[in-house]
């Protein structure tokens, strides 16, 4: 039968990269999408400012959502310090079982707890089902019209406190544009935008980082 682009994309890292080593899984999916298949990846420009983002924050909570093949989840767990946690919903299983192939291929499964589900169905379970009270950091690079729905449901569920950090992915190309009216008029956030280019591509995107004022 034929293969999924997760598919091949996890034979990249398996061929190319060295188990263990997070910087040669993030290089050979890099590769396998500029030289093979483009893929959904944040990528490597806008992985850089995700790289300052968190190097600058060192949080010990992480949320992602969106796993989609790990990627931006390998870039972030390489970053955090010993005890921090990542975790990271995906609610398709193909991308799932693939995520997490490479997540351990990276060595990090220590610092990831890849959960599958929707983000509105798990996102209200957090705190009593994986003993997180609030996060230090949010990357959101799920379906474009999630993000603000599941933004108010975060609030809601009292998973933020001042100081979280959404970080936002393809606030340009798809772009949100729900969600950024939402954080840059909100008086609730204090927001600012990392101008850049979608993943391995010329076209123009960017991040959104917003801290959370409380
Ligand atoms: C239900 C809530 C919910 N709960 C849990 N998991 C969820 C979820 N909703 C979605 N997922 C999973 O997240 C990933 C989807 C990510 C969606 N990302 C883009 O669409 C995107 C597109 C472009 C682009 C494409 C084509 C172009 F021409 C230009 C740009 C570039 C980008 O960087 C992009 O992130 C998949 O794994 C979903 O299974
Ligand atoms: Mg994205």
């Amino acid at each position: 039968t034929q293969s999924t682009r997760p598919q091949r994309l996890l034979s990249a890292v398996q061929k190319n990269a060295t188990r263990g080593d997070p910087c040669s899984v993030v290089k050979a999916i890099d590769q396998f999408c500029r030289s093979k298949e483009w893929a959904m990846n944040v990528g490597d420009e806008k992985g850089c400012i995700l790289d300052s983002v968190v190097s600058e924050l060192n949080p010990t909570t992480v949320l992602e959502l969106g796993t989609y093949c790990g990627y931006s989840t390998v870039r972030i767990a390489n970053l955090l310090p010993p005890h921090a946690k990542l975790i990271t919903l995906e609610f398709n299983p193909d991308f799932a079982a693939i995520a997490r192939q490479v997540i351990a291929w990276s060595g990090l499964e220590e610092k990831v707890q890849l959960v599958e589900g929707a983000s509105g169905d798990l996102i209200p379970k957090i705190k009593q089902d994986f003993g997180v009270q609030t996060f230090d950091l949010v990357f959101l690079d799920h379906w474009k019209d999630r993000y603000l729905p599941d933004t108010k449901l975060m609030e809601a569920c009292g998973l933020l406190r001042k100081g979280s950090i959404l970080l936002a992915d393809n606030v340009i190309c798809p772009g949100t544009p729900d969600y950024l009216e939402y954080v840059r008029s909100s008086p609730r956030y204090e927001s600012q935008y990392f101008k850049s280019h979608l993943e391995y591509t010329k076209v123009e995107d960017g991040l959104e980082k917003s801290v959370f004022l409380g």
